[in-house]
């Protein structure tokens, strides 16, 4: 992955009349990278992919999407696949005239029966659009963004109402688009999705980037935890264990700790040398769920 930015948002600002909806945001996105802008319902996320997409003007600050503003259609609009929260094609149209109709637009070349295979509605080809089911229109949707292989795909919510089937047919055709170089920004509330593909995150809260970084390098500000009763130790008193410990509401104790690894021998070896047996154990590392939480909170 070369680090040249294919976006480039510095000290963004959007404001809808009196309300600040983005607050002087700064990132970029590198090419080849899987980029997933995260966040709390109303937290602008949207708003600045419309900037980057140019379909909306910023009240300051700068985007650059490959060097050019997005305002900039004609340079800027043929690069960028973009797949909305609500693409609104007309629903008259079948599904084949409207795969069509993406391909005029786009100022891309491809195939409308490519398309249709690589976003599953081949079958569907001669459906109206208000026949489609909700996760069949966003499968529609998706095609914007397949079409012509572009360099730059924008994906708002892209899983939202999809069956879990087709979110791994949409993951494996993302994974497809990015095999033949292209950068990758979305936004998701699914944060495994996240978890498992992104490259980088940025975590949106309140209009403002709060966090940045690998799932590494976010998980690692907060502590991994160990969760397992003991047998006849689940009224309050005093825990006998050789890491500290919390009780949970469920009467199961809580470890958390930096230190999974070593915790976690310590435990275990006690245990053993005790003849304990740990009911109901589980540990893992911190999980992006508890880094949104923690965040949002
Ligand atoms: N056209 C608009 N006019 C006025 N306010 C708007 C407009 N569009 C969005 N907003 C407000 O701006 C804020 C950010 O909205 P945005 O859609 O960017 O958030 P989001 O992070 O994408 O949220 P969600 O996860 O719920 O989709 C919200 O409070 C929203 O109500």
């Amino acid at each position: 992955m070369s680090t040249t930015a294919v976006i480039d948002v510095e000290h963004l600002n959007l404001q809808y009349g009196d309300f600040h909806a983005v607050r002087d945001l700064s990132f970029q996105v590198r090419r080849g990278e899987l980029y997933a802008l995260l966040g709390t319902n109303g937290a602008g996320k949207t708003s600045t992919l419309e900037i980057i997409e140019g379909h909306r003007d910023a009240t300051s600050g700068t985007v650059r999407v490959f060097g050019e503003s997005p305002r900039d259609r004609r340079a800027v609009r043929p690069r960028i696949g973009v797949m909305l929260q609500e693409s609104g094609f007309s629903p008259d149209l079948t599904v084949r005239e409207s795969v069509g109709l993406i391909g005029t637009l786009s100022g891309r070349t491809d195939v409308v029966e490519r398309v249709l295979d690589v976003v599953g509605l081949t079958t569907r080809a001669r459906t109206r659009v208000a026949q489609l089911s909700g996760g069949e229109k966003r499968r529609l949707d998706f095609a914007t963004a397949v079409w012509g292989t572009p360099e730059l795909v924008v994906l708002d919510e892209p899983t939202t109402g999809l069956d879990i089937t087709s979110r791994d047919d949409l993951w494996a055709s993302v994974d497809r688009l990015r095999e033949h170089g292209s950068t990758v920004v979305l936004t998701t509330h699914y944060l495994e999705e996240a978890q498992q593909r992104a490259d980088r995150i940025g975590l949106m809260h309140q209009g403002a980037l709060i966090r940045e970084g690998t799932v590494a390098e976010l998980t690692a500000t907060l502590p991994a935890s160990i969760r397992f009763a003991l047998p006849g130790t689940t009224t309050a008193g005093p825990v006998q264990v050789p890491v500290a410990a919390t009780r949970q509401p469920d009467g199961r104790l809580l470890v958390e700790t930096f230190d999974l690894q070593g915790d976690l021998l310590t435990l275990l070896t006690w245990a053993r040398a005790n003849d304990i047996e740990l009911q109901q154990l589980d540990a893992g590392p911190t999980r992006l769920d508890d880094v949104f939480r923690a965040v949002s909170a």
